[in-house]
């Protein structure tokens, strides 16, 4: 099938026909590479990290991007450090923002350096005091994965939040460029798909970058 009719574009707010051999195949692999990833030590994760920021700052559409919605790792899962894509969106003068979980969606709040955090329901870092940002005005988001595939498909940690931000997002045509941040070893030949999955322009690795072209 070809890649768009997988792509997922979500009708209405319940898309069905998720397999349930899906969800397990998603689930198993998720054990799986989220075991090997917390295998790296301190110092090669945050080396591997930095050559991630190189890479996003050499894509071609880096110099256009305007508002850039990142976020704050999880630092004891080994999800790719963006403290330097940070310190680079600040020396560019981006306006930055960072997810926030309200109300059960993935909603986006202003980020500056040195913003006071808490922690967030999943043990993910958010502002203390949110500031909403506009999230129609994104210009591209960082986005966290725990697998990704060659086609550009990409595991999450399984509650959706990413899936249905972008599908949003589409529906009111906006469509940020879509950049999974990954170690190489996170990506796969092929992971399963669901029809509300919504498939990355770009996967930034530290050895490179893989890019989709999509119509969303
Ligand atoms: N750094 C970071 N921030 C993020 C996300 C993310 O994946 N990474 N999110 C991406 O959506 C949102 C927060 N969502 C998250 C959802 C689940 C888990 C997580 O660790 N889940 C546990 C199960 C926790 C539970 O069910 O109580 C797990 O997978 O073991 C983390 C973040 C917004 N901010
Ligand atoms: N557009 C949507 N509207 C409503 N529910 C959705 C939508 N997209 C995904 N979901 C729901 O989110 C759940 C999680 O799906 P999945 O396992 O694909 O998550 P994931 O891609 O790992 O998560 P995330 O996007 O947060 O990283 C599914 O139960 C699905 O029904």
């Amino acid at each position: 099938m070809p890649y768009k009719e997988l792509s997922g574009k979500a009708e209405n707010d319940t898309p069905t026909g998720g397999s349930e051999a899906a969800g397990a195949e998603k689930q198993t692999l998720r054990k799986k590479i989220l075991a090997e990833r917390l295998l790296l030590t301190e110092e090669v994760w945050l080396q591997k990290s930095r050559e991630i920021a190189d890479a996003v700052q050499r894509l071609p559409e880096f110099p256009l991007f305007r508002h850039v919605l990142g976020y704050l790792p999880l630092a004891d899962r080994r999800e790719v450090d963006t403290s330097e894509l940070f310190a680079l969106l600040a020396r560019f003068g981006k306006q930055v923002s960072i997810p926030v979980i309200a109300g059960g969606e993935l909603v986006t709040a202003a980020y500056r350096d040195h913003e006071p955090l808490t922690t967030g329901i999943f043990g993910q870092s958010e502002p203390l005091r949110p500031v909403m940002s506009d999230e129609r005005s994104l210009d591209a988001v960082l986005v966290p994965v725990v697998a990704a595939d060659h086609r550009g498909y990409r595991l999450g940690y399984g509650k959706g939040f990413y899936d249905r931000f972008f599908s949003r997002l589409a529906k009111a045509e906006c469509n940020p460029l879509r950049i999974g941040l990954a170690f190489y070893m996170q990506i796969l030949p092929r992971i399963p798909v669901d029809p509300w999955d919504q498939p990355l322009d770009y996967i930034v690795h530290e050895q490179g970058v893989f890019q989709y072209n999509y119509c969303h």
